[in-house]
């Protein structure tokens, strides 16, 4: 497959936005703080993203990050909530105001009607961890990779996606040996586990992602829609299928059936449903 031909979609100061092919890449771009994120770079993730949903010609975004360090050359994907940037209640912006408006992008990443796939080429860590579980797949930097979560030595705790989510991706006692005890996992090992879809030789880790990308792309756009909020839906609870049932009423308004329902309105007549009961 040919390299990707990248051409960035705006300039921010924390992160990188790209497309190609039907492709977004939105990457973190604080490599020498291990790509932590401040309030600024969420509400630059929130903005690039809500650009992925709103066009028609992107199917998948590709959540990964630059680096390696200018420091020291390590590799991360994201260590979670700067903590520089830590105040009395939540993570503080550059208006003053006290956020933890990373739950924001979490629920932007799992209610998004297009795939998303988590690209982790170095550390994941604390709320950098929660967000690889959030997005659909995960691929990791089998070299580099290391998951790591660290909320419980920071007094933090990400009680949705992060924890109750992934105990349902690796299991009750995995996820509470992964937060409880804060160990590294190598990129195999979080395989092992089962939350992570495959490892993959550094130098190949872009590639890869785009790949797969490319294959999700020649899929339906509807059914990966779909499928995405059907097996998002059991554990969402009523979001989950308001989410799924907004898209069965999309199909419904496409239909002889609805057009002559507000058609009859609009003509101030009974609608003439035509005893379309199918069995
Ligand atoms: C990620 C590490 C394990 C890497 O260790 P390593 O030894 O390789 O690197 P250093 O520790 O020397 O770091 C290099 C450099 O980067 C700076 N840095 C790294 N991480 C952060 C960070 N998170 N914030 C600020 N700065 C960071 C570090 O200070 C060094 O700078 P120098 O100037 O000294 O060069 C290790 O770095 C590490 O453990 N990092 C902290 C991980 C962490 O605890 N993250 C926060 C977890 S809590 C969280 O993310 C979170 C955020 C939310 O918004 C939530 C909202 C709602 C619910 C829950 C939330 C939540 O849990």
């Amino acid at each position: 497959m040919n390299a990707p031909e990248w051409k960035t979609v705006k300039e921010y100061s924390d992160i990188t936005y790209k497309k190609a092919n039907g492709v977004a890449r939105v990457a973190f771009n604080r490599p020498d703080v291990r790509n932590a994120f401040r309030p600024k770079t969420t509400s630059e993730l929130l903005d690039a993203f809500h650009d992925a949903q709103e066009d028609t010609s992107i199917g998948v975004v590709l959540l990964s990050a630059e680096g390696p360090s200018s420091k020291d050359g390590v590799y991360s994907f994201c260590s979670g909530g700067d903590q520089k940037a830590r105040g009395h209640q939540g993570y503080v912006g550059e208006d003053g105001y006290h956020r933890l408006n990373i739950l924001d992008l979490q629920r932007m990443i799992r209610f998004m009607p297009k795939a998303v796939i988590c690209v982790v080429p170095g550390w994941a860590v604390g709320g950098g961890h929660s967000l690889h579980v959030v997005c659909d797949m995960t691929l990791a930097s089998k070299e580099h990779a290391i998951f790591k979560q660290t909320d419980a030595d920071v007094t933090s705790f990400d009680g949705g996606y992060g924890s109750a989510y992934l105990a349902k991706m690796v299991g009750q006692k995995r996820a509470r040996e992964i937060f409880f005890l804060g160990r590294n996992y190598s990129a195999q090992e979080a395989f092992e586990m089962g939350m992570v879809n495959a490892v993959v030789p550094h130098e190949e880790l872009e590639a890869t992602a785009f790949e797969w990308a490319q294959e999700i792309l020649a899929k339906s756009p509807t059914s990966i829609k779909m499928l995405k909020f059907a097996m998002n839906l059991t554990d969402d609870g009523m979001v989950g299928q308001q989410v799924f049932a907004g898209e069965a009423t999309r199909l419904a308004y496409m239909t002889e059936e609805a057009k002559e329902g507000r058609d009859a309105f609009l003509e101030k007549r009974k609608p003439n449903f035509d005893k379309k009961w199918l069995p």
